[in-house]
């Protein structure tokens, strides 16, 4: 592999650095490294099979949640989202998860505590943003495009169940072809925040509007 190229000058360069196997519980994955310039940020990209082949590929673009990817918390769904579509990949044999290095939807991980605080004392996840003086949502895609124009990928089955995040994909280049649910079990310590994000962040968090194959999410 060699450096990522970004070329519209409005894209965060990013720098390719190296792989190596990762096994996992359900497949092994190939990882792969990358360097944001303008940050230091060290973004991943989890490959499995062939996915540049011009097919369409399954895609998880999967934000950064220290809390819930790697302590267990119950207040999010990330870890489970994480799990989910690392297992959708393995299933399917073929797939990309880009693990973005943006935590706490851009505010970084000292602030959502900020922010969790803020909602244990009554505030939602939106309001709890704005009254730190962040926008509800600091979250930025462009740096998808260098990651997965690395591997060829343009057309992507997209594991969400955020709209804006199509959004800036397609607006990005790339051809969303398809929507793939990622709903997890709630609790009743994420059972608000769910509400919220369908609520004030346009979320699709319906079952009926799920068509996940193996029933878990
Ligand atoms: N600021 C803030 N960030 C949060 C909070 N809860 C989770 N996050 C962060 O939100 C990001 C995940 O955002 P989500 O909206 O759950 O998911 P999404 O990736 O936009 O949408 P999906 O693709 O459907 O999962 C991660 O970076 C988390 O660290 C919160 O209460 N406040
Ligand atoms: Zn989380």
């Amino acid at each position: 592999m060699t450096q990522a190229s970004a070329s519209p000058a409005n894209v965060p360069q990013l720098d390719y650095l190296t792989s190596c196997a990762l096994p996992t519980p359900w497949a092994q994955f190939t990882l792969h490294a990358f360097v944001e310039h303008a940050t230091g940020k060290e973004h991943l990209a989890m490959v499995l099979g062939d996915v540049s082949n011009g097919e369409p590929v399954l895609a998880r673009v999967h934000s950064e949640c220290l809390t819930g990817d790697v302590l267990f918390s119950q207040r999010c769904d990330c870890g489970a989202q994480l799990e989910g579509a690392l297992k959708k990949i393995a299933a399917e044999g073929r797939g990309v998860l880009l693990y973005l290095r943006q935590e706490g939807r851009g505010i970084g991980l000292v602030n959502k505590m900020r922010a969790y605080r803020l909602q244990e004392a009554g505030a939602d996840t939106v309001e709890a943003n704005l009254q730190l003086g962040f926008h509800a949502d600091a979250r930025n895609y462009e740096l998808v495009q260098p990651m997965l124009r690395q591997f060829g990928i343009s057309e992507l089955k997209l594991m969400t169940n955020n709209p804006r995040k199509i959004d800036a994909l397609t607006r990005l280049g790339f051809n969303v072809s398809e929507r793939v649910p990622l709903l997890v079990n709630r609790n009743s310590f994420n059972n608000n925040y769910l509400n919220t994000k369908e609520a004030k962040l346009g979320h699709m968090m319906r079952p009926a509007e799920t068509v996940a194959e193996d029933g878990e999410l």
